[in-house]
């Protein structure tokens, strides 16, 4: 599990030590963190570091300073440094070591031109402009900086250090210029902003450096990693039968979008469950079953049909029977998906058990339905804070999906997962999602167990598990061209059985 802090926690943290008078230590530890992770990109990049044009960019404050000391370190193993020094000031230490081990400087003020190409030539830019003491986006000719690598022909590898400049720390809003990073090597912790909204697009790939912080207060946001997820997917026990592994129902599609019932049947068929049992329209049912045999189809009501968790509202349309349903299934206590069209009827006073599904444009109607004041644009800036709302407006857990999905409870507790591929995009996408997720709550043990309430987040951590697996299907299918959503449910077999087969054999999980 990832745990990620807000840049305001880590700093608090931070505070004590640099009290104490530990600045200089925890910046060496930073530093060094810096340029072995850069390092270990280079020499997986391009075999060797002897030779690699290094480019800093400086700021004023320590982030500059951490960046400054690992290119010092860099000059030591035969690559050419150079810093561009972003304003009138610098860290004084780093600037000296970084001058003692060769490294030219020039300023961002003096010489814009020769600075954008330093950037542009660079084999490596490492980014120090800003780092969690960084306010608003990046202004003046350091927007330009940032603005001239993203348009660059021959991009560098960019190396962001603690966090790309620009993102906010706490949220992962980029309210102005920011720079985009390959990697992002953060120091104590990861930062909430790495996670969630543009900052999440921004960081690239994340390492975490160890630099001695101690324990943080509570993650504002967490991340299931390959063997959280594994532990989380259902098996089978040898007592079971179709029953006590979990029974599915799904009120889904309708004569006017067939197809969401048949791909949320598929994807939670291939995520492994007891029993399908469809309700809805009768042509719609005969489809389902000509493709998926063993799902048992019905026209029947939420209450007369007996199941451990619902799915509703893909390609529900405007059929009225569905929207009782949905309704019905909300109202049961038992955990639901609340997918797509059904999102409209969700009212406060839901629970954690239900997860609505949410796309940004979902969201905003919800919300606005709520009265909140919003738009896609603000929900798609910050979806943390909005992702967060929603579930403390409706008492529900939501599911906001996104090239990183975040999943939050009306407790608080918020998960983030970004293995998803732009593939994914496409229509149909969204129903496999419902699918799996359903299928997860259906077999999920917590179920079963009589008499003991989940754990506050539980139904979060279900959905985001649910996110994963789907992006990480996803992204293996689409390693063999577009993908297509029906034919995700391969894919999803071969992840879990990658995922298990390598947590029975005690091996590291790959990630798939
Ligand atoms: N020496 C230390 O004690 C440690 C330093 N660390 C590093 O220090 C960073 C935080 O350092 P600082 O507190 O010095 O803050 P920053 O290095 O993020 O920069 C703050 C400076 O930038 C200016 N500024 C803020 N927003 C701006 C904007 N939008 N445009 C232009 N200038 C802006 C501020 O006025 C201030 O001078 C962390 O991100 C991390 O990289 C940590 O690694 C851990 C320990
Ligand atoms: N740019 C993107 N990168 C990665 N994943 C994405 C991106 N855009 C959408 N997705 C994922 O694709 C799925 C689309 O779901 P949704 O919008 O509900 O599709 P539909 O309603 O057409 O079935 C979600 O899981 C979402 O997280
Ligand atoms: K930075």
């Amino acid at each position: 599990m990832i745990s990620a802090y807000s840049g305001t926690a880590v700093r608090a943290t931070e505070k004590p030590l640099l009290d104490a008078g530990q600045g200089h230590a925890l910046m060496q530890k930073a530093a060094y963190g810096l340029y072995a992770g850069t390092v270990r990109e280079l020499q997986s990049r391009r075999g060797s570091l002897y030779g690699a044009r290094v480019t800093v960019l400086a700021g004023a404050g320590n982030n500059g300073g951490d960046a400054l000391y690992a290119a010092a370190r860099l000059a030591g193993r035969g690559a050419g440094i150079s810093a561009v020094l972003t304003s009138d000031s610098a860290h004084p230490g780093a600037l000296a070591e970084f001058r003692r081990r060769g490294g030219r400087t020039l300023s961002l003020s003096n010489d814009i031109d020769a600075c954008l190409r330093l950037c542009t030539t660079a084999d490596v830019v490492l980014d120090g402009i800003l780092g969690t003491g960084g306010k608003g986006g990046l202004r003046g000719p350091a927007a330009l900086l940032a603005q001239t690598l993203a348009a660059a022909e021959h991009r560098p590898l960019v190396i962001a250090c603690d966090l790309p400049s620009g993102v906010d720390a706490d949220t992962g809003e980029t309210p102005g210029d920011h720079v985009t990073a390959d990697l992002t090597v953060t120091f104590g912790a990861v930062k909430t902003g790495l996670m969630a909204g543009p900052g999440a697009l921004a960081a690239g790939r994340i390492e975490c450096v160890d630099i001695g912080l101690g324990n943080i207060p509570a993650p504002a946001l967490r991340r299931l990693e390959p063997t959280d997820l594994a532990a989380l997917l259902p098996v089978p026990r040898s007592t079971d039968h179709k029953y006590t592994r979990g029974v599915l129902g799904i009120a889904a599609g309708s004569v006017t979008y067939p197809g969401a019932a048949v791909l949320a049947t598929g994807a939670a068929l291939s995520t492994g469950l007891g029993m399908v049992r469809y309700l809805g329209p009768e042509p719609v049912g005969r489809l389902i079953n000509s493709v998926h045999p063993e799902a048992v189809c019905g026209t029947g009501s939420v209450p007369d049909t007996q199941v451990q968790a619902w799915v509703a509202g893909p390609g529900a349309g405007t059929d009225e029977h569905q929207r009782q349903r949905a309704l019905d299934a909300m109202a049961s206590g038992l955990p639901a998906v609340v997918d797509a069209d059904a999102i409209a009827y969700a009212q406060p006073g839901l629970g954690p058990q239900v997860v609505l599904t949410p796309h940004a444009g979902e969201l905003t109607a919800l919300l606005s339905r709520l009265g909140e004041d919003v738009s896609r644009s603000r929900i798609e800036a910050d979806p943390l804070r909005f992702a967060r709302r929603a579930a403390a407006l409706t008492g529900a857990t939501v599911l906001l999906k996104g090239w990183a999905t975040l999943a939050a409870a009306p407790t608080g507790e918020t998960f983030s997962q970004a293995e998803a591929t732009p593939w994914l995009a496409t229509a149909g996408s969204g129903d496999t999602l419902a699918g799996i997720l359903g299928a997860l709550l259906a077999t999920d043990r917590w179920n079963h167990d009589a008499g003991q309430a989940p754990v506050p987040g539980h139904y979060a951590a279900l959905a985001a598990a649910a996110a994963s697996l789907h992006g990480r299907s996803g992204t293996l299918a689409a390693q063999a061209g577009p993908v297509e959503p029906s034919r995700l449910p391969a894919a999803i077999r071969t992840v879990i059985r990658t995922l298990q087969d390598a947590r029975n054999a005690g091996v590291a999980i790959p990630v798939v």
